[in-house]
C-alpha cells in the first residue's frame, strides 16, 4: 500500500509558511476571551483551557455537548438563549483565536492536513484507487471543521432536502421548511472591498440578520471574466446567479463564510464575542471525550468520560442530556466505544454492548475529488493567481501584511472562485444517484491557482477546474478495531466501489466536461496546457482507460463525509437516531452533526451542519421547556 502523496506534499508546503501569529483584531479577541476566563464569579461563562479553571466556576450542567464544532457550537448557542439551561461544551482541540491558518481564509490550504488543527486521519487503502491511503482531514480546534474548511457556502438543492424528508418520514426536512432555518443562520454581509454583490448572488434568498456571515470574495480575479463569458456562450455551462436558491444547476460565484476578510466559523459566530459571555455557556478546550457511560445502569447515557492532554481522566454527568456532535468520523467511534453499535462486533473487541445498533458507523458517504490543473499565462503578476503566495516568501508576506491591516487582498478570501453544479446528460443510470433531475451529478471546483492539496510547482501560474462527484453512489464505513478509544478509527469512504460503476461513469463525464469548459473560446490564449499530476497528464481526447488511470492515481476526498449515525423514522428498526436526533434504544443522548444525514447532499456540507444544529436545538428546547 502506498500512502497518498497529498499529505507528504503538503507537509513540505507547510514549511514555507511562517508560524501563526496574532493579528491586531485577533489579539483583541484573545484579550476579551482571557478577560472572561479570569473574571470568574459564581457564574461567569468562558472558554477554559483546564478542568481546574472550569471547576472553579461551575461543576454541574444541564447539557453536555461533545464537540465544539459546526453543529455543536450552533446547539450550544441556541440552548444558552434559555437562561434556565446551563451548557458545557467539551472540545478536544484548542483555541481558534490568534491562529493564522485558521483565521486567514486563503491559508485554509495549509490548515490541514498534518497540523494541530486536524485530527490527521488517513483512510484505509482505497481498493479502487491503487490501494492508496488518503489523507482525511477533520477539524481539531474550536469551531471544528468550520474552522479549517474552504468556506464554500452551499445549501444543496431543494430535491436533496426533500429526499431527506421522504427518507426519514419527517416533513420538517423539506426544503420549504428549512429555508427559514438557512436564513436564520445567514448574515449576508458586503465583501471586504465593499463592492456591489448584486450581480453575484440573489440577496432575496438569503438571511441578513443571522449569526454566520456569508459574502463573496473581496476582489476580482483574472479568470472571472473568462468564466462568465463561457457561461454566456456555451449552453452546457449556464450561469446561475444563486446556487443556494433551491435550484442549483449551472455555474456561479462562490459564496463564502467570510466576514470582512476573516473566516466566519462556528467559533467566531455561534461561539463568538457576542455570545461567549453568557453566564450559562461554558467551553472546555483540550478535553478529549473517550466514552459516554450509562449513568444509572439503565440505558440512560448522560455521563461523559474524557481526558486532558496529560491523560488524566474525568467524568461529568449532564443533568438533562448529552449531545454528541463529534462529527462523522468521531461520533460513531465514540458510540461504539460506549457499547452502542453492532453488539457482536463490539463483544469481539472486548467492549460490553449496551445497545445493538448495527448501523453505527455504516452508510458513510463522501464526495470524491479529482484535481485537474492547467498552466496559464497569468498577466497580473504577482497576484493574478494564488500561486506566487505559496511559491515566494516575499509575495506571501506582502499579501499577509495587507490582510493583517485590513482583511483585504487574496489572503482574505477562499481559494474557490466559482462553483459549477452539473449533470451527466446521457441518462444512462438505472437508478439516478442524484436526488432529482435538478440536482447535480458532479461539481466544478474552480480556483485561480493550483489546487492539488500539495505545494504548487516552484514556478508558473495555474488554474484548476477540479471535479467532484456531487451525488456519489458508493458507500463506506467508519469502524473500530480495538477497545482503546484513543486508537484511530478505520475510515473507509469506499470511493468508486458501487457495484454498478456509477461513480466511474460520473467521473469520466465530469472530466470531459471540465476539458470542454477549459477548451471553450474565452480561455483561448489564457490556458496553455494541462498540467501533470502524479506523473500523468490528461488530454482533452483522453480515453476511458486514461481517465481511469488518472483517477486511480489522483482522486482524494473533498472532506464531506456524512451518514455514520444515520437518521431513520422512530418506527424503523434501522438507523441510529430517530427524527428528533435521540439515539435509538437509549435515553438522555442525541447525535447532532452531519453523521445523521441519510444521503449526502450535492453540496459542501457546512450549511447542512448548521441547519442540523439549528433544527435539533428547537427540538431539544421543545422537549425540555
Ligand atoms: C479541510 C476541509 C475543507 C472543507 N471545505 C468545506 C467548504 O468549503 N464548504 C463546506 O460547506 N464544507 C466544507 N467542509 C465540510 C464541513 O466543514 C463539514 O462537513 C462540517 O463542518 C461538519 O460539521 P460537524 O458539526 O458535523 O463536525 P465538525 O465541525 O468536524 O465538529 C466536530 C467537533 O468535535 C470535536 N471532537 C471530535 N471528537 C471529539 C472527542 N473525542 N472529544 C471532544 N471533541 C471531539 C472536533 O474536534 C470538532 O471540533 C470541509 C471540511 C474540511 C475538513
Amino acid at each position: 500500500m502506498t500512502r497518498s502523496r497529498t499529505c507528504a506534499g503538503l507537509g513540505a508546503w507547510l514549511h514555507y509558511i511562517r508560524p501563526p501569529r496574532l493579528r491586531l483584531g485577533a489579539a483583541m479577541r484573545l484579550f476579551t476571551s482571557a478577560f472572561f476566563a479570569l473574571s470568574v464569579g459564581t457564574a461567569s461563562a468562558a472558554v477554559y483551557d483546564t478542568v481546574a479553571a472550569l471547576e472553579a466556576v461551575a461543576t454541574s450542567f444541564d447539557f453536555i455537548i461533545i464537540g465544539g464544532g459546526t453543529a455543536g457550537s450552533a446547539v450550544a448557542n441556541r440552548l444558552t438563549e434559555e437562561k434556565s439551561f446551563s451548557v458545557l461544551v467539551l472540545e478536544a482541540g484548542g483555541t481558534n483565536i490568534g491562529q493564522l491558518y485558521v483565521e486567514a481564509p486563503l491559508l485554509c490550504l495549509v490548515a490541514t492536513p498534518d497540523t494541530i488543527y486536524d485530527w490527521n486521519y488517513t483512510t484505509v487503502g482505497q481498493t479502487q484507487l491503487n490501494n492508496r491511503e488518503l489523507s482525511y482531514p477533520r477539524g481539531h480546534v474550536l469551531g471544528g471543521s468550520s474552522s479549517v474548511n474552504y468556506m464554500g457556502w452551499t445549501r444543496g438543492s431543494s430535491e436533496d432536502w426533500d429526499r431527506f424528508a421522504a427518507t426519514v418520514g419527517d416533513n420538517g426536512w423539506q426544503w420549504d421548511n428549512l429555508v427559514p432555518y438557512f436564513k436564520k443562520i445567514e448574515d449576508l454581509t458586503p465583501p471586504v472591498d465593499g463592492h456591489d454583490m448584486s450581480g453575484q448572488l440573489n440577496a432575496s434568498v438569503h438571511g441578513t440578520a443571522g449569526i454566520n456571515s456569508i459574502s463573496v470574495a473581496g476582489f476580482a480575479t483574472e479568470i472571472d471574466p473568462l468564466i462568465l463569458s463561457t457561461t454566456q456562450t456555451v449552453a452546457e455551462f449556464p450561469f446561475n446567479l444563486d446556487m443556494n436558491s433551491g435550484y442549483q444547476l449551472g455555474i456561479g460565484w462562490a459564496q463564502q463564510s467570510i466576514l470582512k476578510g476573516d473566516r466566519s466559523s462556528a467559533a467566531t459566530s455561534y461561539l463568538g464575542s457576542t455570545y461567549i459571555s453568557r453566564p450559562n455557556l461554558n467551553v472546555l478546550l483540550n478535553a478529549r471525550v473517550t466514552r459516554i457511560l450509562p449513568t444509572k445502569g439503565n440505558g440512560h447515557f448522560t455521563t461523559v468520560q474524557f481526558q486532558d492532554p496529560s491523560g488524566k481522566v474525568y467524568t461529568f454527568t449532564a443533568k438533562t442530556e448529552v449531545i454528541l456532535s463529534a462529527g462523522t468520523v468521531n461520533t460513531p467511534s465514540i458510540l461504539m466505544h460506549s457499547g452502542i453499535g453492532d453488539a457482536a462486533k463490539l463483544t469481539a473487541l472486548g467492549i460490553e454492548p449496551h445497545v445493538d445498533l448495527p448501523d453505527v458507523g455504516q452508510h458513510l458517504a463522501d464526495h470524491p475529488f479529482l484535481p485537474l490543473s492547467w498552466v496559464v499565462s497569468s498577466e497580473n503578476q504577482p497576484y493574478g493567481t494564488t500561486d506566487p503566495i505559496f511559491q515566494n516568501a516575499t509575495f506571501r508576506n506582502i499579501a499577509i501584511g495587507e490582510w493583517e491591516q485590513s482583511g483585504a487582498g487574496r489572503i482574505g478570501a477562499s481559494p474557490i472562485a466559482f462553483l459549477g453544479w452539473l449533470r451527466d446528460k446521457t441518462d444512462k443510470f438505472k437508478v439516478d444517484p442524484a436526488a432529482g433531475p435538478n440536482t447535480a451529478h458532479f461539481e466544478f471546483f474552480i480556483t485561480n491557482g493550483y489546487l492539488n492539496f500539495a505545494a504548487p510547482p516552484a514556478n508558473g501560474s495555474y488554474m484548476d477546474v477540479a471535479v467532484v462527484i456531487a451525488s456519489p453512489a458508493s458507500r463506506g464505513s467508519v469502524t473500530i478495531n480495538s477497545n482503546n478509544p484513543l486508537d484511530a478509527p478505520l475510515i473507509d469512504p469506499g470511493f468508486f466501489t458501487d457495484s454498478a460503476g456509477v461513480d466511474w461513469d460520473l467521473v469520466r463525464a465530469a472530466v470531459r466536461a471540465s476539458y470542454t469548459f477549459v477548451g471553450s473560446p474565452p480561455f483561448a490564449g489564457y490556458v496553455i496546457q494541462p498540467f501533470a499530476s502524479n506523473g500523468i497528464t490528461l488530454y482533452a481526447n483522453a480515453t476511458d482507460a486514461e481517465i481511469d488511470a488518472y483517477v486511480k492515481a489522483n482522486a482524494a476526498t473533498i472532506f464531506h463525509p456524512v451518514g455514520t449515525a444515520v437518521m431513520a423514522s422512530e418506527h424503523s428498526s434501522k438507523g441510529v437516531v430517530n427524527t428528533d436526533f435521540t439515539v435509538k434504544g437509549v435515553s438522555g443522548l442525541r447525535v447532532v452533526d452531519v453523521s445523521v444525514m441519510p444521503y449526502i447532499p450535492a453540496a459542501h456540507t457546512q450549511a447542512s451542519a448548521y441547519v442540523i444544529g439549528e433544527r435539533a436545538s428547537d427540538m431539544i428546547k421543545a422537549a425540555h421547556l
